[in-house]
This record gives C-alpha cells, structure tokens and sequence, in this order.
C-alpha cells in the first residue's frame, strides 16, 4: 500500500454537494420538502415562486415599500416581482436562472420583514 492510499479516503457524505445536505445550495431549486421546512412566515406558494402581500395605509406607502424592496433587491442582484395593486404590495420571489424557487429566495423573502 502506498503512503497517499493508507490516508483515510474521503466518504460519500464528505464529498456530498451542500443541495443534499441540510443546508441547500442557495441557487438550487428547492424540494416541495425543502420549502415546506423553511418557508418564512406569512409567505405562501410552491416550488415554482413564493409571494406575500401588504396592505399599507396608502397608495405612496405601499409605493414607498416597494422602493426600498427594489434598493435591497440592487443591492444584492436578487429581484423580486413587485405588484402594485392601489394599497396592497404583493413580492414574488423565484431564481429565474435556476428555475424556481432557492434557498436565495427563502433568505431574501425573509429579509423583506425588515422593509415594513
Ligand atoms: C447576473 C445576475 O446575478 C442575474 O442576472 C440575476 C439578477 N437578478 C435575478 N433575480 C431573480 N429573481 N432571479 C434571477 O435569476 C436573477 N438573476
């Protein structure tokens, strides 16, 4: 046996990509399951896109909002849909590299808390 073969040789689970560990790569779609686990609260949808909507006091208030999510989303190269609906503001977040919705996502979804 040669020196390099008596090192321990690497497992599977060593040499695993992070998407099949618990912590999924940030730009491959999520798993139903995956989503399901780590969806944040008060957004809904599937693996295709997830969305929550406001409701603001005023038509500016929710434009207001949805300018700071548009500077967050600059900021990060990450862009949401933004619907406009007279007071209500609904975000949508899917990788539309990837083709639907990661873990990106799920972290930026959640930062949008922040934003109110
Ligand atoms: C190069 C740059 O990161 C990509 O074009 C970004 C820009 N913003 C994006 N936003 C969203 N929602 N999905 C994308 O795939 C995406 N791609």
């Amino acid at each position: 046996m040669t020196e390099a073969e008596q090192g321990t040789p690497a497992t599977k689970a060593d040499t695993a990509s992070p998407s099949t560990a618990g912590a999924p790569d940030a730009r491959a779609v999520l798993s139903a399951e995956q989503l399901r686990t780590r969806m944040p609260s008060g957004w809904q949808g599937d693996t295709a896109a997830i969305w929550r909507e406001w409701t603001f006091d005023t038509y500016l208030d929710g434009v207001q909002f949805a300018e700071r999510v548009a500077q967050q989303a600059e900021s990060v190269q990450h862009h949401p849909d933004l619907l406009i609906t007279f007071r209500r503001v609904r975000v949508t977040y899917s990788t539309h590299d990837a083709g639907g919705v990661t873990a990106l996502d799920v972290s930026e979804a959640a930062s949008i808390r922040e934003l109110r």
